[in-house]
């Protein structure tokens, strides 16, 4: 028994002697009644030293609704419930994926806050004259406290629930996948298998940007100490196939928030950008992919290579729609890379928190170093070919192995060949006939050392190519040198020269004549 119900069961001891010394008074009227009933409670009150708040379930504003207070708290012990409570209730909550698991009715569990302890109990009232407007049953949670926590309780800890159960809601809901088509965003439900689990990189690459994220995700009152906006920028840069919207979505899932893929091509102006912008709740990832082709680098929007890729295609079908799209896309080209950073550093940024920004590119060195400046981009992180830390983990969960006797040769082959994680794994499918690891790790030494000669032959064709261009400029440059001395001797010619005469004095005589002059003589 803890202190709070010794407490309790003495006040109705109390209650109990003194209506139990007025029977035996013999004496009863309705207003002594009244008065034992006050003062039993005024000592009961001054005894007992726990504080009590009952959380409704109806709402008492809104009909037939329960109350926000009551469905954050039943969220909020969920957990505790689900490991103290001896009875349990479950339901699938709305837009939830899963169970949800609360206390029964008259179930009590314990919660700790800054070190000081609470309890919560779940109860109901019976009503016996229940009607269509007034429900049979009244549930209720009761916080119970003691008194000298009052100022924590009330403050900072009826805070903590309300925020935890906000959180605890994002990280059970279906998270979605917004795209947006002009101004307007669509959604379908994000099922990306992607977990930072699964991607291929450096482990303590891999935990360094997780613990980032992490930070960012509860860093709230950090931010706000400081100032600063609660956002943060993620470059994330590297050939195709190293995995940057992989990790995006294991970034979507790790955090539990949803993702905005802003695709710039379609969006006309700044204004429309400001518009899609604004509409970006908390707990978003905005991403905006190959930031290289979707912007200029003057600030001048260019087509993405896919949509280049279709309009060429599109062109060749049909070459005398060619100007007027050429029209269309200068019409629409209003997107700016000022625009856009702007409006994330400024004003935007105020509208609300908890938001990450993601820009991807297979091209760094193109960027603008305004759009990768620090305080734009907090993090950049690259993601390369696959070295052997990272094929050690696609092997785990391809294959299901941690070492193999061509773990070797195919370490040394990592160091020479660029390959992409996404070919890497594309060669460790499990073999379907004989799921032989050994299958699948010589397929990866074939492709790894055929990937090795192409690069060779490459490297070769470029030394070629550039041996040839430098013997061409070198001629150049050689019949440059011919020629000169022949065009100076033809300006000696053309322009007068300075000669002195015997007598001191300077004049202009014109070479031209001298020449002739010498050649008649
Ligand atoms: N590091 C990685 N770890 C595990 N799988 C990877 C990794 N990189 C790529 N893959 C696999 O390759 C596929 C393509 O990767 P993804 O689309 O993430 O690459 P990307 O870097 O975004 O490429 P692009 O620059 O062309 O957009 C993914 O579906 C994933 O299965
Ligand atoms: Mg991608």
């Amino acid at each position: 028994m803890t202190p709070k119900d010794m407490f309790a069961n003495l006040g109705s001891i109390i209650t109990g002697l003194m209506f139990a010394w007025a029977m035996f008074q013999n004496y009863f009227p309705y207003q002594l009644r009244k008065n034992i009933e006050k003062y039993s409670q005024r000592v009961v009150r001054f005894v007992y030293p726990y504080i009590q708040i009952r959380f409704n379930e109806l709402d008492g504003q809104r009909f037939f609704s329960r109350s926000d207070a009551y469905i954050a708290i039943q969220t909020y012990l969920s957990s505790s419930s689900s490991t103290q409570a001896k009875k349990l209730k479950a339901d699938i909550a709305k837009n939830s994926k899963s169970l949800a698991l609360s206390m029964d009715d008259h179930e009590e569990v314990e919660d700790e806050f800054q070190g000081v302890k609470l309890w919560w109990a779940s109860g109901k009232d019976v009503s016996k004259s229940a009607s269509f407007w007034n429900p049979e049953e009244k549930r209720y949670y009761l916080l119970t406290f003691h008194k000298r926590h009052r100022d924590l309780i009330l403050g900072s800890y009826l805070d903590h629930v309300l925020k935890e159960s906000k959180a605890m809601e994002v990280r059970k809901r279906q998270r979605k996948l917004y795209t947006n088509n002009g101004t307007n965003w669509s959604h379908v439900i994000l099922k990306h298998p992607a977990k930072f689990e699964t991607i291929a990189m450096d482990p303590e690459k891999k935990k360094e940007i997780m613990d980032d994220l992490i930070a960012f995700s509860k860093a709230e009152e950090f931010y706000e100490r400081v100032g600063r906006a609660w956002k943060r920028g993620y470059l994330l840069y590297g050939p195709p196939g190293t995995g940057k919207s992989s990790m995006i979505a294991a970034m979507a899932n790790l955090l539990g928030y949803d993702l905005y893929d802003l695709e710039l091509t379609s969006v006309k102006n700044n204004t429309d950008l400001r518009k899609l912008l604004m509409e970006v709740p908390n707990k978003s990832i905005i991403v905006i992919e190959d930031i290289d082709c979707s912007l200029d680098l003057t600030g001048q929007r260019k087509k993405t290579n896919k949509k280049k890729e279709k309009d060429e295609a599109e062109e060749k079908k049909d070459p005398k729609q060619k100007p007027e799209k050429e029209e269309k896309d200068t019409e629409a080209s209003q997107v700016t890379l000022s625009g856009l950073l702007n409006f994330i550093d400024g004003l935007w940024s105020a509208s609300g928190g908890e938001r990450l920004i993601v820009f991807t590119t297979n091209y760094v060195e193109k960027l603008d170093p305004a759009l990768v400046r620090g305080g734009r981009m907090d993090k950049r992180i690259e993601l390369s070919y696959c070295r052997f830390e990272a094929f050690k983990g696609l092997a785990k969960n391809y294959l299901q192995i941690e070492s193999h006797p061509l773990f070797g040769r195919i370490r040394e082959l990592l160091e020479e060949a660029n390959m992409c994680p996404a070919d890497v794994a594309e060669h460790l499918m499990p073999d379907p006939n004989s799921g032989d690891p050994k299958f699948s790790l010589e397929r990866l030494i074939k492709g790894l050392e055929k990937a090795k000669e192409e690069a060779r032959l490459k490297a070769e064709e470029e030394a070629r190519l550039k041996a040839e261009e430098e013997a061409r400029l070198k001629a150049e440059e050689e019949a440059k040198k011919i020629e000169q001395p022949t065009k100076e001797e033809a300006k000696k010619v053309e322009q007068p020269t300075k000669a002195v005469t015997e007598n001191g004095e300077a004049k202009l005589l014109d070479a031209r004549a001298t020449e002739n002059g010498k050649t008649s003589q």
